[in-house]
């Protein structure tokens, strides 16, 4: 993908604490805006749409029922490309949180928050910003039998309450497989909440998932939910789930088991009411080595398994892969409808796809952004290997090691990590957006 500045904009009546998400998030996306009125948003869209807003629900000192924010949700919702809505509420009020997740937001964050958990929130929603913000771009396409068969395993399972497990590698789809069983579930109606469980700090782990009252601990200031609570009557779908720590495991399962979640500081538990739907992509004989995942934790999530297999095993869906990213992104970016020569689409179909459909639609992207011609090229998207070094000036050589330094630096980290993105991200100090982003430009 081409690289381009991430936009955050910040929307909170609370200067003090806009000022605060800004210095901290500032140091890390660069341009971040703060907005303290509502009825000046229209202004600020017309510069430009942002790629994740952080919403405070109430504007009004006062008003604790949310309407004014989630006003402003639906609204957001509308634009041609929706921004990555991050609910943030003063109140641990779980119905306004599950209410603004309904309408789209991709999560909430109880004010006063830990900076480490908000900045793990923005980096997940800007990875996020995919199948639930593109219109049109949730359903499953492909029409090839491995991609059948994961469509009729969906419809099978979905209307059950089994666990599912989806498995396959980085961008093969597994949350779009996740979504899709959830909107074909009875809880259809209800919330699809996704966690990054590689992503959430081990020591503010419980109190994510489970909740915390008011003073179980220093930092706890108000009463919060957590995401089993948030999730209830839907889907809680657990990304990431090989990248756990054991014990992390170790409480998970306990929950699973039981049925039920105690919040830090509570004397009693809660029934737990959400359908499990997990994914990773460790490769099946890490998952069944009980040193990296517990064999009771995964036949309590492995009920059913749906294996979504990697795009070079299903060349057939590649064409019209191809055909919907780039009449998607001619739209976005307003270009003409351009054809893609044959020998183009000859070269893409014979392509590995090493970062199967993401890769593929970052390089539409690319290709929608940057190609001239009256047709597609190969060359466009931006996947041909490097060129050889050749003597030439000292500047331009430099320049060609530094990229192919950064390629191989990440190709390296990847390795050590078995193609696990978050472990990658974390080893090379980025954040998991901008990892998926250099993916893209050099066509891992
Ligand atoms: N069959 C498909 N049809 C259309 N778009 C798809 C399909 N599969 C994946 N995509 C797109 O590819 C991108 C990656 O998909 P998704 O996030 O579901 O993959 P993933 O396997 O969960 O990735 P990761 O393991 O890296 O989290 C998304 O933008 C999604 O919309």
């Amino acid at each position: 993908m081409v690289e381009s500045r991430t936009r955050l904009l910040i929307l909170d009546d609370d200067r003090d604490v806009a000022c605060a998400a800004q210095m901290l998030l500032r140091r890390r996306h660069g341009a971040v805006a703060t907005l303290d009125d509502p009825a000046r948003l229209e202004a600020l869209l017309a510069d430009g749409v942002p790629d994740v807003v952080l919403l405070d629900l109430n504007f009004t000192p006062g008003r604790i029922d949310g309407a004014e924010g989630l006003a402003v949700l639906d609204r957001l919702r509308t634009l041609a490309r929706p921004p990555a809505v991050i609910a943030l509420t003063a109140y641990a009020d779980v119905p306004l949180a599950v209410e603004a997740l309904k309408r789209g937001a991709v999560d909430f964050i109880t004010k006063p928050w830990d900076n480490a958990r908000l900045a793990a929130a923005v980096d997940a929603a800007l990875a996020r910003r995919t199948a639930a913000n593109v219109p049109g771009a949730s359903a499953l396409m492909g029409d090839s039998a491995p991609i059948r068969e994961v469509k009729a395993m969906i419809a099978g399972v979905a209307p059950t309450e089994a666990n599912v497990m989806v498995l396959g590698e980085n961008g093969v789809g597994k949350e779009l497989v996740a979504r899709a069983v959830h909107q074909a579930s009875r809880r259809a109606a209800g919330t699809f909440l996704a966690v990054d469980m590689g992503a959430l700090p081990e020591a503010t782990f419980e109190s994510e998932l489970f909740g915390h009252r008011k003073g179980a601990f220093t930092d706890a200031k108000s009463d919060r939910a957590g995401r089993f609570q948030a999730a209830r009557g839907g889907t809680l779908f657990l990304d990431e789930i090989g990248n756990m720590p054991l014990p992390a495991q170790a409480r998970l399962l306990t929950a699973l088991e039981r049925r039920e979640v105690t919040p830090i500081g509570a004397d009693r538990p809660e029934p737990v009411d959400v359908r499990i739907v997990s994914a990773t992509n460790l490769a099946e004989d890490r998952l069944f080595d009980p040193a990296v995942f517990r064999a009771d934790l995964l036949f309590r999530l492995n009920t059913i398994v749906i294996r979504v297999p990697p795009l070079r095993a299903r060349r057939d869906d590649i064409p019209a892969l191809l055909h919907h990213y780039l009449s998607l992104y001619e739209g976005q970016y307003q270009r003409p409808v351009r054809e893609l020569a044959p020998a183009a689409l000859d070269r893409l179909c014979a392509w590995d796809w090493p970062g199967n459909v993401r890769a593929l639609r970052h390089a539409c992207e690319r290709a929608v952004i940057l190609g001239a011609d009256a047709d597609y090229r190969y060359e466009d998207f931006g996947l041909a290997p490097a060129a050889p070094p050749a003597p030439v000036q000292v500047e331009k050589d430099q320049d060609f090691r530094l990229g192919a330094l950064e390629r191989d630096t990440i190709a390296a980290a990847l390795d050590k990590a078995r193609g696990n993105i978050s472990l990658a991200a974390r080893m090379l100090g980025v954040s998991r957006a901008a990892l998926y982003r250099k993916l893209g430009k050099h066509g891992i």
